[in-house]
C-alpha cells in the first residue's frame, strides 16, 4: 500500500533524502527546526483535485487554495501555475495572495468578523467574491459600496447542518456554529441582496469542517446544496457558483486512512447529476490536502532522561513550530536518524516551558543521541502558519526541494526580528 504519511520523494535507502537532497545535509546547511516542502508533492496534490474536477464535473469548476494552510508566496505561486485561486480569511491573506500574483477574479475572501477596512480592501481590489456570512457584514457591505462607483460579488455561506467526525475545534458545518448562516435566514439575506444593484449575488458557500474522512458527509453537503439551489429557482435568482469548502483529511499517521482527492470529485458530481445536474460553476476550497503531505520538519535531539514513569527526548522546537498537538491533540509520525541500535517507548518534547508541549507521546523507535535529527511527517499544513513566538522562539525557515536542489523561500527568523515592532 502506498504510503501516504511520506512525502512522495521521501528515501530511505542509503541516506534519508527528499526531493532528491539528504535531509542530514539541510539540516547541517540551514539549522534546525527546519521545515522542508517537497515541490513534487504540492504539485502532485494540485494536478490531483484539477484532473478529478475535470473527469467527473461537466462544466466549470475552481480550486481555490485555502491560503490559512500555508500562507507562503512561493507555494501559492506554484498552485497559480496549475490554475488554483486563493481563498483568503482576512486582509493579511488577502495581501500575501495579491503578493503572489494571483489574479483578484480568483481569489475568494470568507470569515465570520470581516472588518470595515478589510471589506474595502476586498471591495477596491475586485476579488472574485465576498463571501458574505452574516447580516452585519451585508449592512458594511453596503455602506462601503454607498461611498463608490462600484459593484461587488457575492456568496452567501450558508450552515447545511452537517456534523463531521472531527476534531470538534474543528468542525463548521453542525447547527451551532459561528460559521454562516441557517438556511432561512441565508435565503432572507439572499432577496435583499438581489434588491441591491452593486451587490452581485453569485451563489451558495459552504464548509462543514477540516481533516474530514468520510466522503458520505460531502455527499450529504451535496445534497442539501442542491435544495438551497432548487429553493432559489422557484424565486427565480439564478445560482451561477456553489462552494462544497475544503476540508478533506490526510494521512498522519500508517493507521489513517484518508479518501482520495478523485473519490470526492466522483461521488460530489455524481450526487449533483442526480439532483440539479452541473448547471453551476463548482467551487472547492483545499487547504490541509494540498499542503500536508508536502511538508516535514527537522529537529535536532538536545537531551533525554529517563524516568522510573516515562522516558523522554527533548527536541530544540515544539509547540512554537507545531502547536497541533497542544492544542488538539493531533498525533504525527516521526522518523529518529541514529547510529544507535537499541529500542525504546518514549515520548518526543518540545523545549518550551509548557508541560504540554509534547510533539509525540509513546513513540517508538531507536534510542537517539543528543544531536542526532528528528524528522516528523506531514507537518506542511497549519504549523508554519500556526507558528507562535512563545518563549522568544524565532520562526524556523522554509526551504523547498525539488530534483537534488534545495532553496529557502521563506527566511529564519533571527533574534532581532523578535524585537520587531517593539519600543
Ligand atoms: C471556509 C473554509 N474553506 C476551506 C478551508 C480549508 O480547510 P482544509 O484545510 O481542511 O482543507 C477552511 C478551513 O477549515 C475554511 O474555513
Ligand atoms: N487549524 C486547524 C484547521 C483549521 C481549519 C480552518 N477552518 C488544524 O490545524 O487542524
Amino acid at each position: 500500500m502506498e504510503n501516504k504519511v511520506y512525502p512522495i520523494t521521501f528515501k530511505k535507502d542509503e541516506d534519508y533524502k527528499i526531493g532528491g537532497v539528504s535531509i542530514p545535509y539541510l539540516g547541517e546547511k540551514y539549522g534546525t527546526p527546519l521545515y522542508i516542502l517537497d515541490k513534487e508533492t504540492l504539485i502532485f496534490q494540485a494536478q490531483k483535485y484539477i484532473n478529478s474536477w475535470k473527469k467527473y464535473y461537466k462544466n466549470k469548476y475552481k480550486v481555490l487554495f485555502a491560503i490559512k494552510a500555508l500562507p507562503i508566496l512561493e507555494v501559492i505561486r506554484i498552485f497559480k501555475n496549475y490554475g488554483l485561486g486563493a481563498l483568503v480569511s482576512t486582509g493579511g491573506e488577502l495581501y500575501i495572495a495579491l503578493s503572489a500574483n494571483v489574479p483578484s477574479e480568483d481569489i475568494y475572501f470568507h470569515g465570520n468578523a470581516k472588518t470595515l477596512k478589510e471589506i474595502e480592501y476586498a471591495i477596491d481590489q475586485k476579488v472574485g467574491a465576498i463571501i458574505i456570512d452574516n447580516f452585519d457584514e451585508y449592512e458594511k457591505i453596503k455602506y462601503v459600496l454607498s461611498k463608490k462607483d462600484t459593484k461587488v460579488k457575492v456568496l452567501v455561506r450558508i450552515i447545511p447542518n452537517i456534523e463531521v467526525n472531527t476534531h470538534k475545534s474543528i468542525r463548521t458545518g453542525q447547527t451551532d456554529t459561528k460559521f454562516g448562516l441557517p438556511i432561512e435566514q441565508a435565503l432572507v439575506l439572499i432577496e435583499k441582496i438581489n434588491t441591491e444593484k452593486n451587490i452581485i449575488f453569485k451563489g451558495i458557500h459552504s464548509h462543514i469542517g477540516s481533516q474530514i474522512f468520510d466522503i458520505s458527509a460531502y455527499v450529504k453537503l451535496s445534497e442539501v446544496l442542491s435544495e438551497v439551489y432548487k429553493e432559489l429557482n422557484s424565486k427565480n435568482i439564478t445560482v451561477e457558483e456553489m462552494s462544497i469548502g475544503g476540508g478533506l483529511g490526510v494521512a498522519y499517521t500508517k493507521e489513517d486512512n484518508p479518501p482520495d482527492i478523485e473519490d470526492l470529485a466522483r461521488e460530489v458530481s455524481n450526487k449533483f447529476s442526480e439532483t440539479i445536474g452541473h448547471n453551476f460553476k463548482l467551487i472547492c476550497e483545499p487547504g490541509r490536502s494540498l499542503v500536508g503531505r508536502a511538508g516535514i520538519t527537522l529537529y535536532r535531539i538536545e537531551s533525554r532522561k529517563e524516568l522510573g514513569i516515562r522516558k523522554y527526548v527533548s527536541v530544540d522546537g515544539g509547540m512554537s513550530d507545531n502547536i497541533r498537538p497542544s492544542l488538539y491533540g493531533a498525533k504525527y509520525s516521526a522518523l529518529i536518524i541514529t547510529k544507535g541500535d537499541r529500542e525504546e517507548i518514549f515520548s518526543i518534547a518540545g523545549k518550551h516551558c509548557e508541560s504540554g508541549d509534547i510533539l509525540i507521546k509513546d513513540f517508538s523507535g531507536l534510542w537517539p543521541n543528543p544531536g542526532d535529527y528528528l524528522i516528523t511527517f506531514t507537518t506542511g499544513a497549519y504549523n508554519f502558519s500556526m507558528y507562535t513566538w512563545y518563549n522568544a522562539t524565532p520562526r524556523p525557515a522554509v526551504v523547498l526541494v525539488e530534483n537534488g536542489k534545495d532553496r529557502i523561500i521563506v527566511k529564519r527568523e533571527n533574534y532581532e526580528d523578535l524585537l520587531g515592532g517593539q519600543i
